[in-house]
């Protein structure tokens, strides 16, 4: 099976001794930009964080969707729409190979205690876009990227080389925690708002670093 985390092998690596043929000298494998850590801000969990200053601009890595389904199953009724997905992500999570299995099943979920894959695939999938509108999928390492309300990295599906580019937005020190946002909400708009949102949207409270220094401001 191929590895799905590995992702880091860039389309671009080049050969940096341009006299030799890169049959001589094979290109030297992308550095790694970040780890997997345990979240400090955000009350434990998982997420990303940067293993040494990243420029704003730079692409950080590409992932690949590692579990797919439609979102917008023709059906009578809302229940039934979210019975036929769910049915369509046990289906498909069925097929995968163990190890992928096991480790998908350590993704968060927000829906239960004990998490199922229906759950998981709601915590975790994002909506693709362009002519894959209509499908959700899991991408195993951005999975594990926590939200903010003053992102540092943005995401973007190419679904001409069906993969998800993550970029950094502004520059990135060290050891920082890498965080997207999840979107939906102006970003003008106020702390309850944005919470509001997250919590009808996406399940949880927003602890991120603005959230919180709005908190600081209250007590
Ligand atoms: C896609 S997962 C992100 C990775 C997750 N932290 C993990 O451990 O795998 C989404 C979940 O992370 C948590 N999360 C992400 N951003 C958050 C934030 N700003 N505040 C609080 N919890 C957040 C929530 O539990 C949410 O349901």
């Amino acid at each position: 099976m191929s590895n799905p985390n590995n992702i880091f092998g860039s389309d671009s690596d080049s050969d940096s001794d341009s006299d030799s043929p890169s049959s001589v000298h094979p290109p030297a494998p992308q550095e790694r930009m970040f780890e997997i850590i345990d979240s400090t801000q955000l009350n434990g969990g998982k997420g990303l964080r940067s293993l040494h200053f990243i420029k704003a601009g730079t692409e950080i890595f590409r992932d690949i969707a590692v579990l797919r389904c439609p979102n917008a199953f023709a059906a009578e009724s809302e229940e039934e729409a979210k019975r036929l997905l769910n049915e369509c992500v046990t289906l498909r999570f069925s097929h995968l190979p163990p190890p992928l299995r096991t480790s998908l099943l350590t993704l968060s979920s927000h829906t239960e205690n004990i998490p199922t894959i229906p759950g998981i695939f709601q915590t975790n999938a994002l909506r693709l876009t362009g002519r894959d509108t209509g499908s959700g999928a899991i991408f195993q390492t951005f999975a594990r990227m926590n939200h903010s309300c003053f992102p540092n990295i943005e995401h973007t599906w190419d679904d001409t080389t069906q993969r998800l580019i993550l970029k950094s937005i502004r520059d990135v020190n060290a050891l920082e925690e890498m965080y997207i946002c999840y979107g939906g909400t102006p970003e003008d708009s106020g702390t309850e708002v944005r919470r509001e949102h997250l919590e009808k949207n996406f399940g949880f409270r927003c602890m991120c670093e603005v959230c919180c220094a709005d908190d600081d401001l209250k007590s």
